[in-house]
Order: structure tokens, then C-alpha cells, then sequence
């Protein structure tokens, strides 16, 4: 007699966008679920804050916890689906309850995963919990088993994403329409790309929690928040969009994570990268990843980042590997094994610059200019003076040969000190590709 394998019992905390997401994935797919998984998936509960708030899905057939970590103490839940967010508070409770249970744990929480991810990873390692965390970084791209499995035999040098959905669209908004960022920011949100607080996503942080993830992936180390120095794109101007094009690039906001013979290197910084690059295409919601890697050499990953639908997939797909009974460590390597790699420091970053200065329209001001960067070592590559500025004075814009960070912030002092100087100076880092490792 054939015995059928039983269902996958879910429990799941968090019913807002990704949720409802996921509940309408495993309702309306049901079939193609079972099919692929060899056993069927099944919501036993859910939680959320708001019990009576109509979400445009029947939650009727589900038992309801008040508290989302109560989701892992109950007999008939096999796996914790956590989708209510934050670094701490309940996620990390629920996490901490589900993979003490030595029930599986599935997120789409960067920030848990980020702060919390090696020790989650042990934890599950000793309780052979299942932790599956694919929606953390890049939503629907499936960024994460790229990493884990598809390149698993390759030594990776580096990677650039553009990972948050929210920048992305503002900065397309802002380049396309010639819109201002504050009216691009409230459609983000409308739109469900934004975090619950969207300080997060133009300050670069949510960014930098993906990039942590993603180093930990690429490099077998704990993710580490620490490690990435992050900004964000409030103080992106139209005029450098504008000026960015001329000169041959568009800005991006990337997370970077590259080996160099110094150690390990992971940032998160608006930069200028070539029009005719692939993370140069991607515009909207859309993130893509560039992973270089040795002997595959250079892969590009592209989809929805953020959103529902996108999200949603992805936290199905953990599901589905859970359901199969697919193993292995979460970060890659066993906690245990986690190397903890030398962290290059922001100002030993070696790149080239884009620059602009308003400054006032008289003679010496662009020796003034010249003298600062020979003083601090920068050496020029480009220098032209622009047209009217709207609030007096004239732009000077320059880009730079290759250049340690410390002189070009040195030279970024010596330009406050002019007289001739009128506002504080723009930089934006200019970027090329990954390299592979030599
Ligand atoms: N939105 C997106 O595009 C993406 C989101 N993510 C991540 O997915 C997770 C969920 O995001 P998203 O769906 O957008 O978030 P939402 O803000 O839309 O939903 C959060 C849900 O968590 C519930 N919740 C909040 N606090 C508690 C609590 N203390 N106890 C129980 N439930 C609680 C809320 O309840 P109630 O509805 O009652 O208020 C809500 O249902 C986050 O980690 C986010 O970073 C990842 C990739 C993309
Ligand atoms: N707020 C995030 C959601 C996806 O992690 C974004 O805009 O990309």
C-alpha cells in the first residue's frame, strides 16, 4: 500500500503585505504546490495585530493566536512562517521559540537575518530546524539559493546589487519624470514597497541588512552589520542625475560586497555606474544582483524586489524546499565554520569620484579648486566648469582617477574652507563592474 506523505502545517505571523501574499499563494495554488513539494502545504493558524481588520482574504478556516509566538508551541504547526518584520521584538521571539522547537522557520526579514542570522543559524544546526530566509534579500529574485547552491562551486570576488525597491523607484522617478523625491516616496509606499518605517529604505539601511546577508553568503563569514558603512540617497540632487548622464553613468543605489587582497569590503553608497552596465538597465521597483565569480565569471539576477506578489514567491519557494525536505546549512556553511574576515574601512576605499562644487563665477576660484586636490593627492581625470546655477554662482563638476577615500575626503575639507565655495561639496563614488577573483 502507497502511503501518502503527510501535509506541511504552517503557522503564519503576519498577514500585511507579504501575508496576505503568501495566504493567497497557498489558497489559489494549492494543487500546483502539493505537486511540486510531493505533500500537500496546508495554514493551520495565522497572527497579527489586528484581529477584525479586513484584509481581502477569508481567514476564517484558521485557528488565531493573539500573540505570534504562541504559532510555535502548537501541536499542529510544523513550520513558522514569520512576516511582521523588525530586527527584534516578536520576529526574533518567534524565531528563537520555532528553531528551539526544532520546528522549521521561514522569513522574509532582513533585518532579523542581519543582526541575528548566525546565531538563528546555529541554533537551527543544533535542533536540525530547517531556516529559510529567501524573500530577505531582492524579494522574487532568487538571489539566495543562487548564492547558496547554484554557485556553491565557485569562489566569488565580488558583488554589486541594487537591492531596494523603494530607492530604485524614486531615483527612476526622479530621473524619468523630473519629479521631486518627496512625491516619489509617498507612491513607494502606496505601492507596498516601502519598509514600515521608510527611514529604512532611503538611508541606505535596509539595504545594507541585504548586503550583509548577501557577504555572508558570498564569503562564508556572519552577516555583519558593523561591517557596512551605509548611505542613502536623500542628498541626491536632480542636477546630479542630469550631470551623471552627461557624463556617461546613471546613479544607483548599490550594496557591494568584494575581496581584495586587504580583506573584505561591504558598503552601501549611491554611485555612478556606466549607462551601458547591466545594473544601469534595471529601473522601478525591479533589483538585480551581479555576483563575479571564479570559473563561472560574471552571473546578473534581475526581478521584483519588493511587493506581494514578488515577495510572496519567494517565501512559497522556502516553503516548498521545506516540504521536500531539503537540508543544509542556512548560511551556507555550518555556523560553526563562519569566518570572520578582515573589514577594509571606509576611508582605505580606493575608487574614482564624482564631484560637484557650486562655487562663485571669478578668476582663481578653479586654481583654488585644482591646488585642494593636489594637496590631498586626488589626481583629475575630467574638470568643467557648468552653467548658472539657480541659487547663485556656478557648478564645477570633476571626476577623479582612481583615489583612496581619506584624500578625497581631505580634499572635500579643504573645499569647505574656501571662500569661493558656496555650499557644501556633492560625492558620489563612480563604480565599474565586479572583478572575479585573480
Ligand atoms: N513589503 C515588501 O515588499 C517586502 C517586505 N519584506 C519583509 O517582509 C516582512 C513583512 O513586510 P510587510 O508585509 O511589508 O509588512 P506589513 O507592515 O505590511 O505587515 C506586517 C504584519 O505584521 C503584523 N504585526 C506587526 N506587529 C505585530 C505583532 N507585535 N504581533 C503580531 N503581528 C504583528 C501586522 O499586523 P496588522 O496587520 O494587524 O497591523 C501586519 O499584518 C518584513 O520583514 C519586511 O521587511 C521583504 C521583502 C519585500
Ligand atoms: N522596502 C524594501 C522591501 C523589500 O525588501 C524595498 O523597498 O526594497
Amino acid at each position: 500500500m502507497t502511503e501518502t506523505p503527510s501535509s506541511l502545517r504552517l503557522g503564519i505571523a503576519g498577514l500585511g503585505t507579504v501575508g496576505r501574499g503568501l495566504v493567497r499563494i497557498i489558497e489559489d495554488m494549492a494543487d500546483l504546490l502539493s505537486a511540486r513539494a510531493g505533500r500537500r502545504i496546508v495554514i493551520r493558524a495565522v497572527s497579527a495585530r489586528t484581529r477584525k481588520r479586513d484584509r481581502g482574504i477569508d481567514l476564517s478556516p484558521y485557528a488565531w493566536c493573539d500573540n505570534p509566538v504562541d504559532l510555535a508551541a502548537l501541536d499542529d504547526v510544523d513550520a513558522v512562517v514569520e512576516l511582521i518584520g523588525g530586527g527584534d521584538g516578536p520576529a526574533l521571539a518567534l524565531a528563537r521559540e520555532t528553531l528551539g522547537r526544532g520546528k522549521a522557520f521561514v522569513t522574509a526579514n532582513k533585518a532579523l537575518i542581519a543582526a541575528h542570522g548566525a546565531t538563528l543559524a546555529a541554533l537551527a544546526e543544533k535542533n536540525g530546524a530547517p531556516l529559510r530566509f529567501e524573500a530577505a534579500v531582492a524579494g522574487g529574485i532568487p538571489v539566495i539559493k543562487a548564492l547558496r547552491e547554484g554557485l556553491a562551486g565557485n569562489r566569488v570576488g565580488g558583488l554589486y546589487g541594487i537591492l531596494n525597491g523603494t530607492c530604485n523607484y524614486i531615483l527612476t522617478r526622479m530621473e524619468e519624470e523630473g519629479l521631486a523625491f518627496d512625491d516619489v516616496l509617498a507612491d513607494a509606499q502606496r505601492l507596498g514597497y516601502a519598509e514600515a518605517d521608510p527611514t529604512f529604505d532611503i538611508d541606505g539601511i535596509d539595504t545594507a541588512h541585504k548586503t550583509a546577508i548577501l557577504a555572508a553568503l558570498a564569503f562564508g563569514c556572519a552577516p555583519d552589520m558593523d561591517a557596512v558603512p551605509c548611505e542613502g540617497i536623500r542628498s541626491i540632487a536632480p542636477v546630479d542625475i542630469d550631470y551623471a548622464s552627461e557624463l556617461g553613468y546613471r546613479i544607483k543605489l548599490l550594496g557591494i560586497a568584494r575581496k581584495t587582497a586587504k580583506g573584505l569590503e561591504t558598503r552601501v553608497y549611491p554611485a555612478m555606474v556606466p549607462l551601458a552596465s547591466p545594473l544601469a538597465q534595471v529601473g522601478g521597483a525591479l533589483n538585480a544582483v551581479v555576483i563575479a565569480a571564479d570559473p563561472v565569471g560574471q552571473t546578473v539576477y534581475e526581478g521584483f524586489g519588493a511587493g506581494e506578489g514578488p515577495t510572496a514567491s519567494a517565501v512559497a519557494a522556502d516553503i516548498i524546499d521545506i516540504a521536500r525536505g531539503l537540508g543544509g546549512p542556512p548560511l551556507g556553511v555550518p555556523a560553526a565554520r563562519l569566518e570572520t574576515p578582515v573589514s577594509i574601512p571606509r576611508e582605505a576605499h580606493e575608487g574614482r569620484f564624482y564631484m560637484r562644487l557650486r562655487v562663485e563665477d571669478r578668476p582663481g576660484v578653479m586654481a583654488d579648486i585644482t591646488a585642494g586636490l593636489a594637496r590631498a593627492g586626488v589626481s583629475i581625470e575630467s574638470l568643467l566648469q557648468r552653467g548658472a546655477a539657480l541659487n547663485g554662482g556656478v557648478y564645477v563638476v570633476l571626476t577623479t582617477h582612481m583615489a583612496v577615500e581619506a584624500a578625497v575626503a581631505e580634499a572635500l575639507t579643504l573645499f569647505r574652507q574656501l571662500d569661493s565655495v558656496l555650499e557644501s561639496p556633492t560625492m558620489i563614488r563612480v563604480e565599474g563592474e565586479p572583478e572575479t577573483p585573480a
